[in-house]
């Protein structure tokens, strides 16, 4: 059994991912693997270097992932060029995960944290899709303070991705985390209990 699990920048994807591994879930993380494929010695990592210069590396080699994401979340084909370089790696790992899981634990829900599922539109490699929702204003606000981000830094990443309520009509199942905590583990509760109902 699998889901695919997904919402806006800081809507809650990793605060809801972890209350389904609590109940035991087993889970992918998208982000997690884009992370690896731009670690120093990837492949992927040195075709961004070879499309983007040295310049989005620091001196030890490593990403300077700052400054990437200065040119990519201002950028629409910057953006593309970079995901046309960064997403066939991470879908297939995603994919090699995926199915190292179902073959080794059938009886377990695996979830599947992706970002970008809908813009990237692979809604037919799951039964169902999650959506973790926060109104734009909420997003706002909570990327502003995690990632202490300027208003107009934190705007320009959510409008790099689709718009939130359009994503909240493509979605089986939603997750409302904008309000307390409490709340949203009520409704990750009431998930996991018809889960078996998928
Ligand atoms: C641009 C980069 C260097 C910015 O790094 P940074 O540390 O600031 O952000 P981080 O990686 O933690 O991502 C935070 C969030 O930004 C959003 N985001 C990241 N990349 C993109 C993108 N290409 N388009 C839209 N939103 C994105 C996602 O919601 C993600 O959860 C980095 O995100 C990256 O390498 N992105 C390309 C790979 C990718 O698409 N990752 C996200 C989905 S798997
Ligand atoms: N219900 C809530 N009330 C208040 N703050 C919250 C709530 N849920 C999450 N947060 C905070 O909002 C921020 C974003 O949450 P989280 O990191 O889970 O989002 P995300 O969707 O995984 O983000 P990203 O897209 O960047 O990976 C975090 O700082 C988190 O602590």
């Amino acid at each position: 059994m699998n889901i695919g699990l997904t919402g806006g920048i800081a809507t809650g994807k990793s605060t809801v991912s972890a209350l389904l591994v609590s109940k035991g879930a087993l889970l992918v993380d998208a982000d997690v693997i884009a992370r690896e494929v731009m670690l120093p010695g990837h492949p992927v990592l040195a075709a961004a270097v070879e499309h983007f210069g040295q310049a989005i590396l620091l001196p030890d080699g490593t990403l300077d992932r700052r400054r990437l994401g200065d040119i990519v979340f201002h950028d629409p084909g910057e953006r593309k060029a970079l995901n046309d370089i960064t997403h066939p790696a991470i879908r297939q790992e995603i994919r090699e995960q995926m199915h190292t899981f179902e073959q080794e634990h059938p009886d377990r829900l695996v979830v599947v944290d992706i970002p970008l599922l809908f813009e990237s539109g692979l809604e037919a490699m799951f039964e169902q899709v999650l959506l973790v929702y926060a109104p734009f204003e909420v997003q706002v606000e909570r990327l502003m303070e995690r990632n202490r981000l300027t208003k107009d830094e934190a705007v320009a990443r959510i409008r790099s991705q689709m718009d939130i309520e359009e994503k909240k009509k493509r979605a089986d199942v939603v997750i409302d985390n904008s309000g307390q905590p409490s709340e949203t583990e009520r409704q990750v509760d009431e998930f996991w209990n018809r889960k078996g109902l998928l």
